[in-house]
Formats: C-alpha cells, structure tokens, sequence
C-alpha cells in the first residue's frame, strides 16, 4: 500500500484517530480502584473526542475513503515503517511496553516518554509523552520533583517542558547496547537520588527514573540505590525491582554484573527472566533485520569485565575505585575538616592527613622525651579511608575521594551479628601490595595504622594507642568475626575474599624489639618497606605536618619530592614555598641512563641524593602527588642526609633510650599487658 497516495492531513493525529474506536487502551498499571476510574474517565473523554475528529474529518473527505487497514497490529506495523523522520524512530518494543511501574520509595521506574514529535508514529491511545507522565502520576496522586533520563540520545524529548513544570532533569548518559551503566554514571545516580531525597522538606515528591523500556538500565540503577541504602542483598533488592517492574531485568549480563559488584554469589535458584514479549516481537524489523539503535534495552552486552579482574594487581599508581561527583567529594572533604578539628586552608583542598618528619639528630630526642612505639615504614600508595553506609572511600595525597566497594560491620553483640555497617569511620593507613612467597600471587592489602573518626565521632583527641586497639576493636575484629559467621548472616552470600583488597592492622614494636624489626621482619616482609616510622604512643592525631611523629629512611632512600621543567633545554628543579613555585638554582638531577629529561618535564620526580656527586638521583616519578615537596620539609631532608642517621647510630640510640627509667618501667608493663591479651 502506497501511503502517500492516502489523503494526507496536516495533523495525523486527527486520522489516526478515526479509526481507534476499538484499540485497545496503553495497559496502565493498575493499583487502586482510584486509578481504574482514572483510566475509565480517561477511555470516555478520548472516545467522544474521536467521535467529534471523526465526523470533522468525514466533512473535510466527504467520499470517505477507507483509509487505512482495519488490523491494529498492521496498523502498528505501518506506523513504524512509515518512518518520514529518521528523528522520530520509536525504540523497538517500546509501544507494548508498559507505561511505568510502582513505586519504590519515591522512585517510579519508566519507560522513555515521547514527545509529540513521535506522534505521527505513536496512536493516540498509545501515547506517553510528558503531558501523560504528569497527568498519569498526578491521578496516582504522585507530584514529580525530578526525572532521571538514563537514555544514550537526546531525541526523545525536548527538555523545556520538564523545566516549565519545575521538573528537575538529570542526564545520566548510559550505553544501553554493549555494557551495563559504568561505576562512575552509578555512583552519580545514587547521589542525586540521595541528595533529592536529602533535601525533600514536607511535600513528598517522587522520583521518575527510565531509560527506554524502563527495566535493564533503570533496574540495575535502582538495584545499586537500594544496596547502597537499605541492608540487603543483591537477590533482595532485584526482587522488589521485579515486583515493582515485572519482569524486572532481563539481561542476565546485568544481573551478573550486580552480584559481582556487590562481591555476592549467585544463588542458583535466581535465574534472569526471559525477554519480555512486547521486545522479543519487535527484535526484528519489517524486513527480517535486527533494529539498530544507538540506544536500546535489549540487545547484545559485551562481556562485562569484573571489577576485580579489570584491576589487575601490578602497580601502586594503579588508581584504585571510581570517581564520585564533584559536589559529594566537596561534601565528604567537609566531614574529614570537621572530624581532624580543622579549617580548610585558603589554597583550595589539601590532603589533611598526618605527615611524619626526617629524624635528624636533633627530633632523635624526642624519643627521650616522650613515649615512642616503631613500625616499618611501609613503601606502599597513602590513602586515607572513609567508611559510610552507602560506599567505602579511598582518600588519596591529591584529597580525591574514589569508591571502593567493601564491606565494614559494625561490632557484633551478644545477641550475634550486627546488622549495622558503620558510618563515616574515618582511617589512615597504606596501600601494598603484598607478594605471596609461595605462589608469587600479588594481593593488596590496606594496612591501618590509625583511626581519627568513628561512626561519626572524632577520636582524635585520644591518645594513639587508644585509636590503633579501636582499630581491632571496631573495624578489623567485627569484620573477621563475620566473615567466620557468615552463614549466620543476613548476607551468606558476600565473599569477603572477592573484595579489591584485604584489610588488616598495621603491628607497632616496643623501642625494645627494633632491632628484631630491622634485621628480621622487614626482611621477610612480602611487600616494599623504606625505613621505620616513630609513632608517640600517647600521641593525638595531628593533621597535616606532626613534627613528633618521626620518619627514618635508609640512607640511601631519603628523599624529595621534586617538579621538574624543562625550559629551553633548561633542566629546571621546582619546591613549594607557602604555595607557590620555587626555583632550587644549582640542583642538578640525574635521570636513568639513555632517558630524554623533557620526558619528564611538568611532573612531580621523587630523587635521592647522591653525596659523592652532589647531584640528585631520580628514583621514581609520583603520579600519586600534585605538588612537590615543600621547602621546609626538603630542608628537613636534608639536614637527615647530611647527619646521616645510619642504622648503627640509630639502634645505638636506641639502646640507651630503653634504659631510661621512663621507657624501661613501661616498655615491662607493656609487654606484660601484651602477652596477657594474647
Ligand atoms: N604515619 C605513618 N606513615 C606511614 C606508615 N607506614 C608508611 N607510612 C607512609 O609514610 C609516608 C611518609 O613518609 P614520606 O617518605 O615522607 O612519604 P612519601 O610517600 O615519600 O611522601 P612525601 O613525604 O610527600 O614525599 C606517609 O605518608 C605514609 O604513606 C606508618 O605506619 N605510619
């Protein structure tokens, strides 16, 4: 049939409509005897409409040609392939595809709406563009205060509407062939839901979120919202998608990618349902040839790489977890501000961790004066760690927050296992990558090594060996004891072992047993240690520079943070002073034989310091750090290269240290309280 040659109106609706009087209506999701008068009202108002287009139209073609084919489903079929506009292609299965779904929250998951530029392909009854949205959820009695659009194209509708209306829309841009949304487009999802429900004041508004058919994307978004908010599991939180919006999703990709991030296995008994009938049926054109769309639900998914294999375990500047926004990473900074007791300085965010200082002969004192415990100095990435209940943070020396998925319950009770996780714990420790000496295996390990928050509280008034037992006592302890338990848990699903990385304590000896640190742990450590750390054991946690917690490199690992520019084949060495560049006229850097130095122009070079030569050595360029070293520290440097604190001179010191009455009186008590909690 020749469609052109049929009488052509201006405004198709007007004939599309005279043939609708039986077609049947958009299946509504019914929940209430409210909304099935809704649509009985709905079905009478739109049925005398088209009487009245009918018999205007009967006047305007008085011969009264039949126009069109009496099958609806041809007639669908018509509408589809008459495609005039390449623009207003509507998404395969997306006609039969119903509306939208209940509630969950205020979430309504949604297939796309469509404008009125689709409606020469869309018949009246079939329609849902944002006028029907709003009408439909207002007779639901739902008020809509934003729409979250996961689709990968703008060309569905035009925003303006949605604004007028005092709509917020958010654009989540999400492939839906080939991949399921990344971390990064979920972990900005999570927060505008959040924050939107955050800021909901008396009037509950509610949340209209869809891709194009409203079930792959839309569900495995909701399904992140809801683990990331509600303690359940993976099975839990597909199941009230899928009653919510049956079938609920149906690429089995998908689901596999939720339990794989969520670090749970599959149960058996979860199978992914099949392919809704309304999307099988239009897989296929008119002509027999797969639809192909830039933006569709279905479809094939590429492999999806797992998390935990895409990470291969290589390098401490691999950088760990995904970006969050901007907006959640400013509000996170404000919390670590508050827990260290501090006001952000004028230079914009600055890592505010605690740093130690080069032991020199003179801070060597300090171990006679106070109260000092030692560690390895583990050579490894510095990260602080935020834990909250919707994500575990990894803060790195640039003040990025980057999400990890972990796990961290709360404490377990008498009564068993807790079933809280805890909430804005904040901790300090490194990243290392441990070699397995039998299998050669590489596993990362955070080693903490101090605790400033806990669930919200600051401890960092406390003194150090308060927090490092809180450490066991709160973090690592309720962790290993669930994971013992897990078959008693809520979740006997989660694989502790699936997670990017293991978590343990970082172990502090008594001045007494240094030597037994130096000559026999180190050595056998699985990963890269540079020298000791000297923690003051009654020590607060003091931010940024403690000029009482002591570092000691091996001689030759002392070293400093350089930028380095090449400028007119100048080779140009740069420190920070109160922020800004400073030139270090005469310093000269000798870099890997063969190497070309612009190579490593405009980029922060770690180097030791050859004293022979008088010449700097580069070690390593730090990808993990914006800025140099500052003056201040790199004379502190310094003056530790020149003392030259050997490891003779160092353990000598320490000799006399521990037969002081001071260290020797608590050294016994402690070891006496050390060997009593074993
Ligand atoms: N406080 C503390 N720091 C440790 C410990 N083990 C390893 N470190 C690391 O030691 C670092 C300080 O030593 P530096 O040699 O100054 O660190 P760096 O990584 O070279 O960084 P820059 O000083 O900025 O060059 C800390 O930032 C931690 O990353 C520990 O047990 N306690």
């Amino acid at each position: 049939m020749d469609l052109n040659a049929l009488p052509q109106p201006e405004d198709d609706d007007e004939i599309f409509g005279q043939q609708l009087e039986d077609e049947p209506q958009e299946p509504i999701i019914l929940h209430s005897d409210e909304r099935a008068d809704y649509v009985t009202t709905a079905v009478e108002i739109s049925r005398r409409e088209r009487e009245e287009r009918i018999q205007r139209l009967k006047r305007q073609h008085p011969d009264d040609r039949p126009a069109y084919p009496s099958q609806p489903r041809m007639r669908d079929e018509i509408f589809q392939t008459k495609r005039q506009k390449p623009s207003s292609r509507l998404p395969p299965g997306w006609l039969d595809c119903p509306a939208f779904g209940q509630e969950i929250g205020c979430i309504i998951p949604s297939k796309v709406p469509l404008d009125e530029t689709f409606n020469d392909c869309v018949l009246p009854g079939k329609r849902y563009s944002f006028r029907q949205v709003l009408h439909q959820q207002r007779v639901l009695g739902r008020k809509l205060g934003m729409v979250i659009d996961l689709t990968n194209t703008s060309r569905y509708y035009s925003l303006s509407d949605w604004r007028k209306e005092g709509i917020k829309h958010v654009k989540i841009q999400c492939r839906g062939r080939g991949s399921a949304p990344d971390n990064e487009s979920v972990n900005l999802f999570v927060y505008e839901v959040s924050q939107f429900l955050a800021r909901q004041k008396h009037a509950k508004k509610y949340i209209l979120v869809h891709c194009t058919h409203g079930h792959n994307r839309t569900g495995f978004m909701i399904i992140h919202y809801l683990m990331r908010t509600l303690p359940i599991s993976v099975s839990q939180a597909i199941k009230i998608f899928s009653d919510a919006r049956p079938p609920g999703i149906y690429k089995p990709d998908y689901v596999d990618a939720l339990y794989a991030f969520y670090h749970e296995k599959k149960p058996e008994m979860v199978v992914c349902p099949p392919t809704p009938e309304w999307k099988r049926s239009s897989e296929l054109d008119l002509n027999g040839d797969a639809m192909p769309d830039d933006d569709d639900d279905g479809g094939p998914t590429a492999p999806l790489t797992d998390n935990l294999e895409a990470q291969v375990v290589t390098s401490n500047d691999d950088i760990l977890g995904d970006a969050i926004p901007q907006d959640q990473q400013n509000y996170l900074r404000q919390f670590c501000y508050q827990a260290l007791k501090m006001t952000p300085g004028g230079r914009g965010p600055q890592f505010p961790g605690s740093h130690p200082v080069s032991l020199d002969r003179e801070n060597l004192q300090l171990l006679r004066q106070r109260y000092y415990y030692a560690t390895w100095k583990a050579d490894g990435t510095r990260y602080m760690m935020l834990i909250t209940m919707d994500g575990c943070f990894l803060i790195d020396r640039h003040f990025n927050f980057r999400r990890v998925q972990m796990r961290f319950p709360c404490r377990h009770t008498n009564e068993g296992l807790a079933e809280k996780t805890h909430h804005f714990t904040l901790l300090d420790g490194e990243m290392v990558i441990d070699t397995l000496p039998d299998t050669q295996k590489q596993e990362r390990r955070y080693l903490i090594y101090d605790m400033m928050a806990l669930n919200h509280v600051s401890v960092i008034e406390r003194p150090f060996y308060e927090r490092w037992r809180m450490i066991d006592k709160e973090v690592i302890g309720p962790r290993n004891y669930e994971r013992q338990h897990i078959y008693q848990s809520r979740n006997p699903y989660y694989r502790y072992e699936l997670e990017p990385f293991r978590v343990r304590r970082k172990d502090f000896f008594l001045l007494s047993t240094v030597i037994k640190l130096l000559k026999e742990f180190i050595p056998k450590l699985s990963h890269e240690a540079d020298g000791l750390i000297f923690q003051g054991w009654d020590d607060p946690y003091v931010p940024r520079t403690h000029e009482g917690l002591l570092k000691w490199k091996y001689p030759e690992m002392n070293s400093v943070d350089f930028l380095f520019e090449v400028i007119d084949d100048r080779e140009l060495l740069y420190l920070h002073e109160r922020g800004k560049k400073k030139l270090m006229e005469g310093n000269r850097v000798i870099f890997p034989d063969g190497s070309d130095p612009s190579a490593y122009s405009d980029k922060i070079i770690e180097c030791s310091f050859d004293t022979n030569n008088q010449k700097w050595i580069w070690m390593r360029t730090r990808v993990d750090k914006g800025t140099p070293n500052d003056y201040n520290t790199y004379r502190k440097v310094m003056r530790s290269i020149t003392d030259n604190i050997t490891e003779e001179v160092l353990l000598n010191e320490i000799y006399e240290i521990i037969r002081l009455p001071m260290y020797a009186d608590r050294i016994q008590s402690d070891s006496k309280a050390h060997v009593r909690r074993r």
